[in-house]
Order: structure tokens, then sequence, then C-alpha cells
């Protein structure tokens, strides 16, 4: 069975995308960048003061010595409207992750892929900042594409927002069913609580239904159910009990989270416990592709979050 990265490689030969990795020192992250470069589908920039790469015939940019520094101090003031000063530009861009979003920001990178060395917070932040999202779309959220054999499944918010209210619900279900339509997955969107379809009632129940009427008023066409707890999402006979008659329980392939504690938890025991890939978590909403990395992958997640990312940059 062809795995989905190498169904995405096929749409980026000839592409020439440039995907920017911060941490050059990282093991893993060197490792990734030399198998992509050898692949020679898309190109690994990485930044940092590793002469063992560019003796492969990688391209490595040392910040401290980047000839165009103030080129990317004029966009990073310039975009910051008077919250950034060039002094504090400076100050920031000596930081891998401010460095590379702005190598990014000013079109010479595609995307970028870091978090492998970093906290998700000192990940994103520079694009926060700078990316930003795209308009009519409030925060950022952060979706995994969960892969076993032939299962492809979406996970969000799994890095971003804490407490999501049923606003920022809503847009994370959008959100994640455009990513899945974008990777192959046809969308149903469960929204997962510990109640199915009022079995339990409380603050928490009512903020996920609340989120499934927004989402219902945001995008008409989505298939969307919720409140569903996650055996009712998945498993047809379970949903058949719970939520008879939903066209969503028993088959939701994106899964919506009701707090990033239980999403950012449930990845983890799916992919430590359940064997499954976890490939993210994938940025959503902003303007360009920036993705985070958890400090616990491996190698070969930083090289298929680099392929997707670079598939991102041309959607
Ligand atoms: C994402 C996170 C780092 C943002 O927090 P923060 O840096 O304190 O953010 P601030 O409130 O200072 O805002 C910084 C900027 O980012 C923007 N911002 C903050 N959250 C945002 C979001 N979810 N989407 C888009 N922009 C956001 C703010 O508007 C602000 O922009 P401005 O400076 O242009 O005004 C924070 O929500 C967080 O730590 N989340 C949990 C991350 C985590 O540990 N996840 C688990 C592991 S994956
Ligand atoms: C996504 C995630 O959980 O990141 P980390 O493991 O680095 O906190």
């Amino acid at each position: 069975m062809t795995h989905f990265i190498d169904q995405i490689k096929e749409t980026l030969k000839s592409k020439q995308q440039t995907i920017v990795l911060p941490e050059g020192t990282d093991s893993r992250i060197q490792e990734a960048a030399i198998r992509l470069h050898e692949e020679g589908i898309i190109k690994p920039v990485v930044i940092g003061n590793v002469p063992e790469l560019s003796e492969r015939g990688i391209e490595v940019i040392n910040p401290e010595t980047y000839a165009y520094i103030e080129e990317l101090v004029e966009a990073f003031v310039l975009r910051r409207k008077g919250k950034t000063t060039p002094e504090q530009a400076r100050e920031l861009l000596k930081q891998v992750n401010y460095f590379g979003t702005l190598l990014v920001y000013t079109g010479k990178a595609n995307g970028l892929v870091s978090g492998a060395a970093h906290t998700t917070a000192d990940t994103v932040r520079p694009a926060l900042q700078i990316i930003k999202t795209k308009p009519g779309i409030q925060k950022t959220s952060g979706a995994f594409i969960m892969a076993k054999g032939d299962m492809r499944y979406v996970f969000a918010d799994c890095a971003i927002t804490i407490a999501p209210t049923s606003e920022d619900l809503a847009e994370i279900a959008v959100e994640s069913a455009k990513t899945a339509s974008a990777f192959g997955i046809d969308p149903k969107v469960a929204l997962l609580s510990f109640s199915t379809k009022g079995s339990a009632v409380s603050e928490e129940t009512e903020k996920v239904s609340r989120a499934l009427e927004l989402t219902k008023e945001k995008d008409p066409a989505l298939s969307i159910d919720g409140e569903l707890q996650f055996d009712a999402s998945l498993v047809p006979s379970i949903a058949a009990k719970k939520a008879p008659g939903s066209e969503v329980a028993g088959q939701a392939n994106v899964f919506v989270f009701p707090t990033l504690e239980a999403g950012n938890i449930g990845y983890k025991i799916a992919e430590r416990l359940g064997g499954f890939e976890a490939i993210g978590p994938i940025l959503q909403g902003l303007n360009q592709p920036v993705n985070d990395l958890s400090r616990g992958c491996s190698a070969d997640d930083v090289y298929k979050l680099s392929y997707l990312t670079a598939a991102q940059s041309l959607q």
C-alpha cells in the first residue's frame, strides 16, 4: 500500500519547494535534512553552524553571518507595526525560530518545520506574531494526521488553545475539515465529549453542543455531529445504540477535542499505545505554513512533516 506521504511526494515533484529547518544542531533534524536532500524532491534549508551538512551540499544558513539580516529586521519591524523596535528585532532574530519564520515571511522559503528542540510556545510564537492567521480566522490550531495502515484520521486541537470556547471549537472543526480534505480524507467531524447527545448535561457538554450549532451556521454543508463520546463517534455498533440516526457517529474521521488537555493526551495515547503515526501538529489557518513538532519526535516524523508542509505551501 502506498503511504500517503508517497502520494504527497508525487505532487511535489518539479515544484522546488524550500523548507526551513531551524534546529540544525539536533541530530533528528540533521538526519531528516540529509534524507530530504538525497531524495531531491524538496530543498531543506538548515539554520545553524553545521558545516557537516554544508559539506554534503545542503544549504545551511548561520544567522550570525547572514548577509541579508537587515532585510529581515526591516520586514520584522514593518510587520509588527510599532510593537517591535529594530533593536528588539535584531535581538529576537538571534533565536532560530524567529530567524526561520522571517525567511518564510520574506519569501526566501516556502515553509518551516521546528519544535524538535523547542516547546510549542517558542516554536509558534514567531509565526503568530509575523505570519499571522488568514483573514477571517481568529485563532490558529494544531491538527495531527494520525495514520496506521490504511487508517487516517485528523485530531485537533492538540497543540494551541488551552481552553477553547464554543466559538473556538467551531473554528477548529471547520479548519480541521479543510485539513482533512487537503490530505485526501473526506471529512466526517465529531465534536468529542464525555457525553453523547445529552447523556450527561453540564457546562462542558453544553459548550460542545453549542459548538455544533455554531459550526452548522459557519458551514451548513459540513458533515458533523456532537456532542459524541469517542466510542460512539468511531464504532458503528456503539453509535447505533448511543446516537441512532446520526450521519457521523460510527464513521467519524476528524475528531475535535473539547480541551487541549484532551487533545494532547489523546493523540499521544493513540501514538504510543495505539501504534499510530502522528504527523504534526500542523498549524491551521496561518497565511503561510509553519509547523510544529513534538520534542518526542523521530527523524522520520521530521522528514514526513517537511513533505506535508511543502504540500501545504502549494494549497
Ligand atoms: C500558543 C501560545 C504560545 C500563545 O501564547 P502567547 O505567546 O502567550 O501569546 P500572547 O497572548 O502573548 O500573544 C502573542 C501574539 O500571538 C497572537 N496569538 C496568541 N494566540 C493565538 C492563536 N491561537 N492564534 C493566532 N494568534 C494568536 C496574539 O494575538 C499576539 O499577537 P500580537 O503580538 O500581534 O498582538 C499559548 O496559547 C500556549 O502556550 N499554548 C499551549 C502550547 C502548548 O504547550 N501545547 C502543548 C504541546 S503541543
Ligand atoms: C505537540 C506536543 O505535544 O509537543 P511537545 O511534545 O514538544 O510538548
